[in-house]
């Protein structure tokens, strides 16, 4: 392999830090919440976000009055986002359907796909109001039929964010609140004297956000460890340098710790790119956390071929990876490890983010190598169901069932069996035996 590090982020080491502190802070916020319940989130909300009303949930007139202020272009963008994500929502719901089947005479087994029945959507807004979270979560919620979603999002200055309200409610949120970061999370999961516990927690956060979310999986269900937007570009000759700067600053100024990476076979690409870079940190607004972000979490990698992309790709398992070469499907093919796939230069994350209609909450940290994003399927439960409609099917399974479970020394499991062949088979199976073999008995 050629591999040649133009530029790396920082070292595995000073990440190991940085998560060992957030991991402390989420151990004890959350001990608080569960010891303090509702005055604990009063007084992290205070602390953290300078908000600390009367109620966190908002009202029915609460949230009438936040939608009167969102502009009607506004409320027609959010419902055609929806709308797009709906329609994917929905057909991939469809995808999966309920089967029963008889895999013996007399011997029907089957599933259901059954919506958890509570969730908690967090729509994250420290340091950008992300509306597009709130029809990421409520609403794919709404299509997989949950029939409790509440919603929570950190105020904006001072205030509920009139427009991720409105699309918490045009996404048929059930209750919402307005509560950030570890305290949302926490008082959802845990409950409080007037917050009800979810059985789930979804939607994407900050660093202590996804931590907590971890440490809370087990006491309720997780979507997926959704943490800093990571940003990857695997791009040949076939597109400049502009546009893959583009790319990769568009998703580093979400935060001062979200990765981008480069990966190209081309020297002239690699280089011109770190040059655009530049020009453009110098006139992108938000710049400041692009900018750090790029420096401490920033790589280009160069590669001598494609499979060598495809390699480090698949083994990095980025977030988002927009492809950008002369064989796109060929990555399609081939990449095992990410969070969704961008093909082609006319595409791109941010539609991905706000409109096109895929989910945008996705697998950071590696979390790609085990799972997807979030879709309608995380909030349906697969649940198995088995039937034995002969006597006779219950006295053939019965009979190899008597024997397994004495194979493993369980008595009383073997007896389930005996009493069904006895009954349905009307064969003589001694009490705490093994059945014999049908044909060896008659
Ligand atoms: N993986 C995905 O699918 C995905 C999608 C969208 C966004 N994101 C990520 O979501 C994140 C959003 O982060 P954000 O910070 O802007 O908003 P956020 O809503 O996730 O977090 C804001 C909250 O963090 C808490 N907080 C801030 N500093 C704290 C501290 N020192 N200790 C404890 N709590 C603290 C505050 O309570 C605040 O309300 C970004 O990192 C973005 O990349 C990821
Ligand atoms: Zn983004």
């Amino acid at each position: 392999m050629a591999i040649t590090r133009l530029k790396t982020s920082k070292p595995e080491t000073e990440r190991a830090e940085d998560d060992a502190r957030v991991r402390a802070t989420v151990e004890a916020t959350l001990a608080d919440i569960e010891a303090r319940g509702d005055a604990a989130v009063r007084d992290l909300s205070q602390k953290f976000d300078n908000y600390a009303p009367e109620s966190f949930r908002l009202t029915g007139s609460e949230i009438e009055a936040a939608m009167q202020k969102v502009s009607t272009r506004d409320i027609e963008d959010i419902r055609f986002a929806q709308d797009q994500i709906r329609r994917f929502a929905g057909a991939q719901r469809a995808s999966m359907t309920d089967i029963e089947v008889e895999t013996l005479p007399g011997v029907i087994l089957g599933h259901r796909n059954i919506p958890v029945q509570s969730v908690g959507c967090y729509v994250p807004g420290g340091k950008f109001p992300m509306v597009a979270s709130a029809h990421m979560s409520v609403l794919t919620a709404s299509v997989a039929g949950v029939p409790r979603i509440i919603a929570s999002a950190p105020p904006v200055a001072g205030a509920p964010h009139p427009a991720i309200v409105a699309a918490m409610h045009l996404g048929g949120a059930h209750e919402i609140y307005v509560m950030g970061g570890i305290q949302a999370v926490g008082a959802m999961a845990i409950g409080t004297e007037t917050i009800e516990p979810v059985h789930m927690l979804v939607g994407p956060g900050n660093a202590f956000v996804a931590e907590a979310k971890r440490q809370l999986f087990g006491r309720v269900g997780i979507d997926l460890f959704a943490g800093p937007t990571e940003t990857m570009v695997i791009a040949d000759d076939t597109v400049d340098a502009e546009l893959c700067a583009t790319d990769l600053l568009g998703q580093a100024e979400h935060g001062y710790n979200s990765p981008a990476c480069l990966i190209t076979n081309s020297r002239s690409l690699a280089e011109g790119t770190l040059a655009e870079i530049e020009r453009l940190l110098a006139i992108l607004p938000t710049a400041e956390t692009a900018r750090t972000s790029w420096q401490d979490y920033g790589d280009v990698i160069l590669c001598d071929t494609h499979d060598e992309m495809l390699a480090v790709a698949n083994d990095m398992a980025y977030e988002h990876v927009q492809v950008m070469t002369d064989r796109d499907n060929w990555y399609l093919e081939h990449m095992h490890s990410y969070g969704a796939l961008f093909l082609g230069p006319r595409t791109n994350v941010a539609n991905g983010d706000k409109v096109i209609g895929t989910n945008h909450t996705l697998p950071t940290r590696k979390a790609g190598r085990y799972t997807g994003g979030l879709w309608v399927g995380k909030f349906l439960k697969t649940h198995s169901y088995q039937k034995v409609t002969t006597d006779e099917a219950a006295a053939m399974v019965g009979e190899y069932g008597s024997r397994l479970c004495m194979l493993e020394g369980f008595v009383g499991h073997a007896e389930q069996c005996n009493i069904r062949v006895r009954r349905y088979g009307g064969r003589n199976v001694p009490y705490g035996a093994a059945a014999e073999p049908l044909d060896a008995a008659e």
